[in-house]
This record gives C-alpha cells, sequence and structure tokens, in this order.
C-alpha cells in the first residue's frame, strides 16, 4: 500500500489548476445509462472512483470508449459512454463496496429497462448512510423494492409514474437517483426538497442535453416532465470545489500564496469566506481565485457543516486541520455525517488539542504541530493529514493512500509544484 511522505514548514506558492469534480461525474456517468445513443463526457478527472463506476457501467454492458481506446479504466479526459445494450443489470457487492456512489446506477436502469439488482452499499467510515430515501423514492414513482441477500431488487415492468415526492431531509444522492429515473417516467414528478448542490445543477444541465425536461434548476424544488426517450450529448464535468477548497486551505495553513484556476470562486463561496474570516486574503482572478496568508497568524473560526450553500462536510476535515494551528479556539460541528470525526485522533498524534463534545470539536490552536506517521480510514480525513503535514515541522507519513486516490488526482504532484516537500512512497504495509 502506498504512503505519503511531507516535510512540512515551506509556505506553498504556485498555481494549481483544478480538475472535474468526482462528485458531478459519477451521476453524469451513470446517466450514461439513460440513453441508446452516445454520451460525452469532457474534463473528467483521473480518479480511482472514476474508474470503479467506468468498470461498473463496462459489466452493464456501456461500452466506454476513452479518447478513441476501448478501456475499462480510464486513461483520457474525454468519454464516450454507449449504452445501446444493458447486457446485465446487477450491480455486484464487488464493486458496490468499494464505491457507494454505484447505487446511482439504481435509477437509470429501473427507468431504461424496468428492473435493476444492486448490492446494499453497507456503512463505511464516515456513518451508516441508509440509502432508504432513494428506495422510497423509487416506490413513490411504481418501482416493486425488494431487498434479498444483501441486493436491492427493483422492478418496474411497466414502466415508472409520475409523483409527487416529498423528501424528510436532503440526501444529494437520492435526489440525482430520482431526478434520472423521473426522466423517463411516464408524467411529471415534482421532487420537493431536493439538494441544490452545484453537482445536481450539472447533472440537471447534462439530462437536459440529453433532451430531458427539467425545471427548478438550483433550487429545492425541481419539476421532472418525463420523455419517452434521452438522447447523446456532449458535456463538460464541473469543476471539483471540494479539491479546490482543500488547496486553498493548504495556501493558508503554509502561509502560503497560491492561485486555483479553471473554477468560479462562487463555487467555493463558503468556504472562502471562512479562510477571511481565519485571516486568509483572498482576491477573485481571470482564471480562479487567489488565497494569500501573509498577515500574522490565522485566527479561530467556527464552522457548522450544512447543504449547500453552507459549509460542506467534505471541507470539514481540512477546515479542522487549518484551525488546529490558528489563534484561539473554534468549534467546528458536524451536522450531516454522525461519525466524520475519524481524523481527530490522527491529528492528536501531530501535536493538536481538540476536544469532541457530540457533534461539535472544540479546537484549541497550537503554535505547531509536529510531524508523524498518521493513518486515516476515509477521503477526506486523508487529505486534512496531508495539509497538517504540509505545516507541521518534522516528517508526516500518510497511509492508506488509496483514499485520497479516490478524489485528488496527483495531490503529491500538484503539491510539489508550488514547493512542497511531498513524496509518494510505493509499496509498504
Ligand atoms: C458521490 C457523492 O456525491 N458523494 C457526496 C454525497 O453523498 P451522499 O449522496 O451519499 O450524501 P447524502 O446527501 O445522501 O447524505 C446526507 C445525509 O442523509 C443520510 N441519508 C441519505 C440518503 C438516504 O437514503 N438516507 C439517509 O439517511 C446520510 O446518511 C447522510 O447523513 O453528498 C454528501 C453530502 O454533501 C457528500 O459528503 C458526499 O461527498
Ligand atoms: C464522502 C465522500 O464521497 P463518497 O460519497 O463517494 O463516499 C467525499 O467525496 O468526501
Amino acid at each position: 500500500m502506498d504512503s505519503i511522505r511531507i516535510r512540512g514548514g515551506r509556505p506553498l506558492e504556485g498555481i494549481i489548476p483544478i480538475g472535474g469534480a468526482k462528485n458531478a461525474a459519477l451521476p453524469l456517468l451513470a446517466a450514461g445509462l439513460l440513453t441508446a445513443d452516445t454520451l460525452t463526457l469532457t474534463n473528467l478527472p483521473h480518479l480511482a472512483d472514476i474508474t470503479t463506476m467506468v468498470k461498473l457501467l463496462a459489466q452493464h454492458g456501456v461500452v466506454c470508449t476513452m479518447n478513441g481506446g476501448h478501456s475499462g479504466g480510464h486513461e483520457g479526459r474525454v468519454l464516450a459512454l454507449d449504452a445501446g445494450q444493458i447486457t446485465n443489470t446487477t450491480a455486484p457487492y464487488d464493486l458496490v463496496r468499494k464505491m457507494r456512489a454505484s447505487i446511482l446506477v439504481l435509477g437509470p436502469m429501473l427507468a431504461r429497462v424496468g428492473e435493476a439488482q444492486v448490492s446494499l452499499p453497507g456503512g463505511c467510515a464516515i456513518g451508516t448512510r441508509p440509502v432508504d430515501l432513494h428506495l422510497k423514492g423509487l416506490e413513490d414513482l411504481g418501482a416493486v423494492i425488494e431487498l434479498e441477500g444483501g441486493y436491492i431488487r427493483a422492478t418496474a415492468p411497466r414502466g415508472l409514474k409520475g409523483a409527487h415526492i416529498r423528501m424528510p431531509f436532503v440526501s444529494v444522492g437520492a435526489t440525482e437517483n430520482l431526478l434520472m429515473a423521473a426522466s423517463l417516467a411516464d408524467g411529471t414528478t415534482i421532487l420537493d426538497n431536493a439538494a441544490r448542490e452545484p453537482e445536481i445543477g450539472d447533472l440537471v444541465r447534462c439530462l437536459t442535453a440529453m433532451g430531458a425536461r427539467i425545471e427548478g434548476i438550483d433550487t429545492e424544488t425541481l419539476t421532472i416532465h418525463g420523455v419517452a426517450r434521452l438522447h447523446g450529448a456532449e458535456h463538460s464535468v464541473l469543476p471539483d470545489r471540494i479539491e479546490a477548497g482543500t488547496y486553498a486551505i493548504a495556501g493558508a495553513i503554509t502561509g502560503g500564496d497560491v492561485e486555483l484556476t479553471g473554477l468560479d470562486a462562487a463555487l467555493i463561496a463558503s468556504v472562502l469566506e471562512k479562510l477571511e474570516e481565519a485571516g486568509a486574503r483572498i482576491t477573485v482572478t481571470d482564471r480562479g481565485v487567489r488565497i494569500v496568508r501573509d498577515q500574522g497568524p490565522l485566527r479561530g473560526a467556527d464552522v457548522m457543516t450544512q447543504v449547500y450553500p453552507g459549509f460542506p462536510t467534505d471541507m470539514q476535515a481540512q477546515f479542522m486541520a487549518l484551525m488546529t494551528v490558528a489563534e484561539g479556539a473554534a468549534m467546528v460541528t458536524e451536522t450531516i455525517f454522525e461519525n466524520r470525526f475519524m481524523h481527530v485522533p490522527e491529528l492528536h498524534r501531530m501535536g493538536a488539542n481538540i476536544v469532541l463534545h457530540g457533534a461539535s470539536a472544540l479546537v484549541r490552536g497550537v503554535p505547531k504541530l509536529t510531524g508523524a506517521p498518521v493513518m486515516a480510514t476515509d477521503l477526506r480525513a486523508s487529505s486534512s493529514l496531508v495539509l497538517a503535514g504540509l505545516a507541521a515541522r518534522g516528517e508526516t507519513v500518510v497511509s492508506r493512500v488509496y483514499h485520497l486516490d479516490r478524489g485528488y488526482e496527483n495531490i503529491e504532484a500538484k503539491l510539489a509544484a508550488c514547493g512542497a516537500d511531498i513524496t509518494r512512497l510505493t509499496g509498504g504495509a
């Protein structure tokens, strides 16, 4: 298993290009199942999760063509998906267990061919993450759902029917699954309390380009007028706001000066606002956003994770790393997932002062972290440890880098290009 070694203490300076978003690309790939024509996605990031989704689609019979060559993995940034024939409607445990977003093939397959079997994703390091809202919504659309042998078996032999679905709380994945399913349902579906995350807007734009009729983009009520068939389209994946937020913090935590390019700063407004409160200078540039920290120490700033446009849960661990070296105290409250503090014991190993009280962490800043061997159990916990390592005195080795590879393309190369002393060590336990 690979690990990453960081020798901390160098201010980062330079330009960091931001790639396409994992969380936009995954539902867009699943949308390829909705049409017999070709869906072409551009600006696709190179990430382990994308490879897993491409493998899943390939075993459903989707021909995935990367930059001209057939591929079960992914090598380029342009991927053509051709789901002329769906030859297998089962998403097996072996792939679903690697990546929970595999559940996103359920709605599209059910809508397109009237049946799907998807392994139940199960819990993960950040929480139990049930899929009840996905299943209840599909039942509202007329599907029959059974759970058997660890699999969700969904059928709709006479197709799906439009319905008024009121979601009791906001779910990104359920909104995406239901949007895709309702696009091919008979009649109109109203999705109340839909997620408004930018990745949902990106999916709506792609579905619309494929011929879907959807009103209410970027609002909490989506109205979908089902159509008999969707056609091919070309769509560019939205930039990754979590990758961008992570590098913005890398600039701030090292007392550096970085410019993130290829994204609209508005996409990370809630994170930039907190960085300013913590003492960073933010400037919107013509190609992205610049983050500079050159005036005195960082200051404690409280954050509470919320659904969009609030502070994202996927940035909570990274912001906590920043607060470990800020002057004063900060309260970091997690409201989306029940167990998303797995980074805390590892940050303790680097000298951080953090006390957990239920869903909140009280972080009292220390003057300096010290490097240590650390290990993370999920993606954003891993990136928070990389950030802590960049700021720490001495050497930090972050193991289980496969978590990072799910969501950050070439993290060590991007940071090294800005002056970080960071190396990937291959092999080891
Ligand atoms: C691939 C992808 O886009 N992943 C993102 C997506 O995950 P994901 O779509 O899984 O997250 P949800 O928005 O669905 O989850 C929000 C909360 O609702 C709960 N819940 C969800 C569905 C359900 O049927 N029942 C239920 O109880 C979850 O356990 C969680 O506590 O949104 C999360 C919240 O912004 C992000 O952290 C993830 O990075
Ligand atoms: C939790 C995340 O992803 P996933 O939903 O794919 O586990 C994430 O991107 O931080």
